[in-house]
């Protein structure tokens, strides 16, 4: 299977945004990337729009459902929010959307800062596995792998896509 370059894919995406922001009249986007390949992602959005937008870092890892089974990773840091959340318009950066468990996760997060105007969602790659009811505004590529395939975002310069196996369990 071959995955998409992530760098073909962000002019594309960065003219959709445009238009969502357009269409909502969102003249002051706040901009969020989820760590780590979320914030990589939103950077190169931010390098396309050339508009000096701030990025806030956010780093769901004690929000995800599965923190107790999964531990805590040594790289662990804090979020960084460098502006409000409260009556903003959020856009929320990720890499790899898959069950929308992270997305979940990062919404939690965020209403314990405040209660933003509104939260729309960014991904450069879909993988059509949706588990819960969300829904990206802006994607880069769609694409279904099979089950014990997964992707890596690997950067942050140049972003590459890599295709994974997972180890089987026994
Ligand atoms: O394959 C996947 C699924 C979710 N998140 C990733 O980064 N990769």
């Amino acid at each position: 299977m071959t995955l998409p370059n992530p760098d073909q894919l962000l002019p594309e995406m960065a003219a959709i945004l445009d238009q969502h922001l357009k269409s909502r009249s969102i003249s002051e986007p706040r901009f969020i990337g989820i760590r780590t390949g979320g914030v990589w992602v939103a950077q190169a959005l931010l390098e396309q729009r050339a508009k000096n937008e701030a990025l806030g870092i956010l780093d769901v890892s004690f929000y995800r459902d599965d923190f107790t089974q999964n531990g805590l990773h040594p790289q662990v840091r804090p979020s960084e929010l460098p502006f409000e959340i409260e009556g903003q318009h959020l856009i929320l950066v990720d890499d790899v959307l898959m069950s929308g468990r992270t997305i979940r996760a990062a919404l939690n997060e965020l209403f314990d800062y405040g209660r933003p105007a509104s939260v729309s969602l960014v991904c450069l790659l879909d993988l059509n596995a949706r588990e819960l009811p969300i829904r990206p505004d802006v994607v880069g590529a769609t694409l279904s792998l099979a089950p014990d395939q997964r992707v890596k975002l690997l950067g942050p310069s140049p972003l590459t896509l890599e295709l994974q196996t997972l180890a089987s369990a026994n």
